[in-house]
């Protein structure tokens, strides 16, 4: 059987992976679910790729935010060789913290990082799996500025673009499928 393997239809299948489930986790959501995605080992390495490229050689630290982020940004400090930071909810990190809140789609939420796990001046690309509002990755970048991170962009698998999240931040944002 002949079985194609370019970029394009490698992202398609993975893309196909995501599930949209109705009413979650509050009615009227529409909640888009990378878990299958990210169990299936030739997407997830194709979409690791894919969010990483954009930002090549221009990072020392990917931060992911909790929790499917750290995810992500684990995967593609392994594969760059660069650093991974954990940018937690709210009461996790045990020592001093800077702390940013925001409003979600479907509530309130605060994350905090530690204050001192980087230097000033360190380049940092941020990483999550959805970006819907904004509110998370503009909490995140408020947290940059303030820990006077040099944060090169953001990256997401999924921009939800009826939410406009791309409008809240400040800082380029790269997504690699839309919906
Ligand atoms: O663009 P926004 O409107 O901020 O929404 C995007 C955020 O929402 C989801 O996380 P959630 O807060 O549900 O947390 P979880 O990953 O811990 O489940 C998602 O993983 C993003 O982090
Ligand atoms: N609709 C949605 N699906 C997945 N994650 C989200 N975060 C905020 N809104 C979301």
């Amino acid at each position: 059987m002949w079985v194609r393997t370019d970029g394009a239809f490698r992202l398609a299948r993975a893309e196909s992976l995501i599930a949209a489930v109705s009413d979650h986790p509050t009615p009227g959501v529409v909640f888009r679910d990378l878990t299958p995605l990210f169990a299936d080992a030739e997407a997830f390495s194709v979409v690791v790729d894919a969010i990483a490229e954009p930002f090549a050689g221009r990072f020392d630290v990917v931060a992911g935010l909790e929790a499917r982020g750290f995810l992500l940004a684990g995967a593609v400090a392994a594969r760059t060789g660069t650093g991974v930071l954990p940018i937690r909810k709210a009461g996790k990190l045990p020592r001093e913290t800077v702390a940013e809140s925001y409003d979600l789609e479907y509530g309130r939420a605060t994350i905090e990082a530690h204050r001192d796990d980087l230097p000033p001046g360190v380049r940092v690309l941020l990483l999550d799996d959805v970006l819907a509002t904004g509110g998370t990755l503009a909490a995140a970048l408020r947290i940059g500025e303030r820990l006077e991170w040099d944060v090169v962009g953001c990256g997401v698998v999924l921009e939800l673009d009826a939410l406009a999240g791309r409008d809240a931040l400040d800082s380029r944002v790269v997504s690699v499928f839309h919906v």
